[in-house]
């Protein structure tokens, strides 16, 4: 059999002509897309595509994250936790993939990097704002990153809401609290702009819902995927440490950081930390 006989044969159904109508291409506006890919290397090294697409597919599903962890935290206000739930799992599922992803830049070497590292001049993933974004929202706030978009009105007044917004975590505590468990004042009452800090009255909170599951089913449910989404954020952070460490070593960033040792202090952050400590309650006297 010649391979034209092996064609898999056109149905006649098929469409073909799309003049004065949407198409693939048209739909996705493939057009901006896939010319928004611009090497600075000169002569053009050919790593540096890979570089450039890897940050962008990243940037993509940050849009998706923050899109969803919005959706979450509005569907937890109205007291929708089956949807709420649907988010947090598309968000998990997406980072899962962004962590995955950590294996095509690891194939650039040591060697490939630094011969075009140079053109990236100050810029470094420090400066991100869909990725501050991500991290405001589940909680881990910080006033002080806003400077880095002084120059960035737009991103500086989207950072701003997502600094001054309540997180998916104060959301969630809300609910818990319409719910009827009692969760402390300090919580819902708290200044939502600042950084989390762990409240011990909300470890009997949790306690009451780990050791009462059937009662508290979906509240240890909605739990428990908090627990998955900190999980896989980590592994995302620890895959882009170990990612730096294999390309530069201990060199300092672009962005003006110690490099590695910056990026490791992120190891030890938790969003969620009373739904850690309770499990050193779980099951005792
Ligand atoms: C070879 C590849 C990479 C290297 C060597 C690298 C290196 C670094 C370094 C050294 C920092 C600390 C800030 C600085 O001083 O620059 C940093 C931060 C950061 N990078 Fe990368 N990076 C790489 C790839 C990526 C990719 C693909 C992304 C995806 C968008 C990314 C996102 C970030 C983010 C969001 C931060 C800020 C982290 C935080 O504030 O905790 N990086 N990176
Ligand atoms: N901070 C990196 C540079 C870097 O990775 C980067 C440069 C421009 C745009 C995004 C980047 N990604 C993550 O930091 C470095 O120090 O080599």
């Amino acid at each position: 059999m010649s391979i034209e006989e092996g064609y898999r044969p056109l149905e006649p159904g098929v469409r073909t002509d799309f003049s004065g109508t949407l198409d693939y291409a048209g739909y996705l506006d493939l057009d901006t897309l896939l010319s928004a890919q611009h090497p600075l290397s000169d002569p053009p090294h050919p790593d540096e595509l890979l570089f450039v697409i890897q940050h962008q597919t990243t940037e993509l599903w940050l849009k998706l994250m923050v899109h969803e962890l919005v959706g979450a935290r509005g569907f937890l206000d109205a007291d929708d936790l089956a949807r709420a739930r649907k988010s947090l799992a598309r968000v998990k599922h997406i980072l899962r993939t962004i962590t995955e992803q950590w294996s095509v830049l690891a194939t650039l070497t040591p060697s490939e990097y630094a011969e075009f590292r140079d053109v990236l001049g100050p810029a470094s993933g420090f400066q991100s704002v869909q990725y501050r974004a991500v991290e405001f929202l589940l909680g881990n706030k910080n006033p002080q990153m806003l400077k880095v978009f002084a120059g960035d009105p737009a991103a500086h007044e989207f950072l701003e809401d997502a600094l001054t917004g309540h997180t998916v975590y104060d959301a969630f505590l809300r609910l818990v609290a319409r719910r009827g468990l009692p969760v402390p004042a300090a919580v819902l009452e708290r200044d939502v702009s600042k950084p989390w800090v762990e409240q011990p009255g909300l470890v009997e909170v949790f306690r009451q819902v780990y050791e009462d599951t059937s009662r508290y089913w979906d509240l240890y449910e909605t739990s428990e995927d908090l627990v998955d989404l900190e999980d896989a954020f980590q592994l995302w952070r620890f895959r882009h440490l170990r990612t730096v460490q294999r390309t530069i070593g201990y060199k300092t960033g672009t962005g003006g950081s110690s490099g590695v040792s910056f990026l490791r202090r992120a190891l030890d952050l938790t969003f969620f930390p009373e739904l850690i400590t309770v499990r050193t309650e779980i099951g005792m006297p």
